[in-house]
């Protein structure tokens, strides 16, 4: 399974974009990771987009994980689920879903990451591992000797979200990442497509430097 691009659905920062649309046009990109999130949606229209979204990353080839939400997740027939620490903790959910569901866990810490492995996630993301304006209530960065901490702590796959661009996007696969989730750096450009195939290959050459 691999994470290395890992595109978060968002439309106000997708400039009205559905997330039917920019699952699509990532999609198309070479995005290896769809999520669905949306904290305004009542469950019902959560769930006609992710019966829509699975359709498209099933043909794509891409993982479809929902955000936070385990019931839409499983009804939609979803890969899988992210959990954050408000969300369901990741033993609970473990304990109800199927096996092969696929389980990731945001984590601010190495003790963090360490509890959501020995738990039953089958990812961690590093949250945030920079500032960012996209997340009204995320915090300070963890910056990259945490992720580095944490790469060394825990073997799961370990996925770095928060601030994360084209520019930067090296430095983190150097400290450890094995991909990266964003927002803004591909939702948030005029060419979907064009924005995750350039993440891609810049995520594709920086593994290839640390070979
Ligand atoms: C890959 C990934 N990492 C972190 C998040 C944050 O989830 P969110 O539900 O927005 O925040 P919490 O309040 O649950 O921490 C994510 N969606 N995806
Ligand atoms: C969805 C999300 N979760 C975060 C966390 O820290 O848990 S940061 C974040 C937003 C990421 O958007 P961008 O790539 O535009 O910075
Ligand atoms: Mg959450």
């Amino acid at each position: 399974m691999a994470y290395d691009l890992y595109v978060v659905t968002d439309e106000a920062i997708g400039r009205g974009r559905t997330h039917t649309e920019l699952a699509r046009l990532a999609a198309a990109g070479g995005a290896d990771v769809i999520q669905l999130r949306d904290k305004r949606l009542p469950g019902r229209d959560l769930l006609s987009a992710a019966v829509a979204i699975r359709e498209i990353t099933r043909d794509a080839g891409a993982l479809f994980i929902v955000n936070d939400r385990l019931d839409v997740a499983l009804a939609a027939g979803a890969d899988g689920v992210h959990l954050g620490a408000s969300d369901l903790p990741v033993g609970e959910a473990r304990r109800i879903a199927p096996p092969g569901f696929v389980i990731g866990a945001s984590v601010g810490s190495v003790a963090a990451a360490v509890r959501a492995a020995a738990t039953g996630a089958d990812y961690v993301a590093l949250s945030p591992t920079f500032a960012t304006g996209s997340k009204d209530d995320a915090g300070p960065g963890c910056g990259l000797a945490t992720l580095s901490a944490v790469r060394a702590a825990v073997s799961l796959p370990l996925v770095a979200i928060g601030g994360i661009t084209a520019a930067n996007v090296a430095d983190v696969i150097a400290a450890g990442a094995d991909g990266v989730a964003v927002i803004s750096a591909v939702v948030g450009e005029d060419n979907v497509t064009a924005a995750a195939r350039n993440l891609r290959d810049r995520i594709a050459a920086a593994k290839a430097e640390g070979r």
